[in-house]
């Protein structure tokens, strides 16, 4: 299940997980050069990239040591305003002038299949082997239990092998390209965060439900030795057990 942070409300747990995770980038940083960054889309985490594009964070993490990938992308041209990476370089890269050759988008000017297929080459070839994969992994999840692009009832749940993938999903009629568990579970440090009411009955059932998937696919999330913590707001946190 991971590790439970409540905050009061979205402000506090932005404000808490900006801390948080500069503390863990300096910690990291102390073992190697470095730092690799997992950004996820929707609209919960704008407000935590807003927090660390300003002061302290803006000066006191060493930008130009992380490198950006994203867990998912919608796969709609840049400038559309739900795609994932627009939001990203809005919020936070931009304003805190991440180097270029640092920022691995998942592209949407080519199709969604040569897109994953590309993403898939450039992670191989980054981690070449090494067991663990990604420093960090923000993740979200939706009122519907779907993380990254693992939506309720889609095959990606289940992906075994490949690390990134796409397929059409009817419901939002629209490609997605995303990360799957494989990858995802060899990170060493993965943190959920989610607000709201909206998602609290899901919540309770990823957190304290019996391992559905195919409904909850936010199960799937399960660190082999990484660690897992969900942040999560008050509203989001109603329907746990106390
Ligand atoms: O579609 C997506 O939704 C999830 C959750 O978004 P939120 O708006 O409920 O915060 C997000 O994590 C994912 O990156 C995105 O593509």
């Amino acid at each position: 299940m991971g590790q439970l942070h409540i905050a009061k409300d979205a402000v506090q747990l932005s404000a808490d997980l900006a801390e948080w995770i500069s503390n863990y980038i300096k910690e990291v940083l102390t073992k190697k050069d470095r730092f690799t960054f997992v950004l996820s889309g929707g609209s919960t985490p704008k407000l935590l990239y807003t927090l660390l594009s300003a002061k302290p964070y803006s000066e006191s993490i060493p930008w130009e040591k992380i490198h950006f990938f994203w867990g998912d992308e919608r796969a709609v041209p840049f400038e559309d305003s739900r795609n994932n990476a627009k939001m990203a370089y809005e919020e936070l890269l931009d304003k805190v002038g991440a180097k270029a050759e640092n920022i691995h988008v998942m592209r949407t000017d080519i199709g969604p299949e040569e897109s994953a297929a590309e993403y898939e080459k450039i992670l191989k070839q980054y981690f070449d082997g090494e067991e663990t994969t990604f420093d960090f992994v923000l993740l979200g999840m939706g009122d519907d239990g779907h993380t990254l692009s693992l939506f309720p009832g889609t095959s990606v749940i289940h992906e075994k092998d490949a690390w990134v993938t796409s397929f059409f999903l009817a419901a939002q009629d629209m490609y997605r390209i995303t990360l799957t568990a494989p990858v995802v579970n060899h990170a060493a440090a993965v943190v959920f965060l989610a607000v709201g009411t909206g998602k609290s009955e899901t919540l309770k059932h990823v957190l304290e439900g019996e391992f559905e998937p195919d409904t909850y696919p936010s199960q799937v999330i399960k660190p082999a030795k990484g660690k897992l913590l969900w942040f999560i707001d008050e509203a989001a946190a109603a329907a746990l057990k106390a």
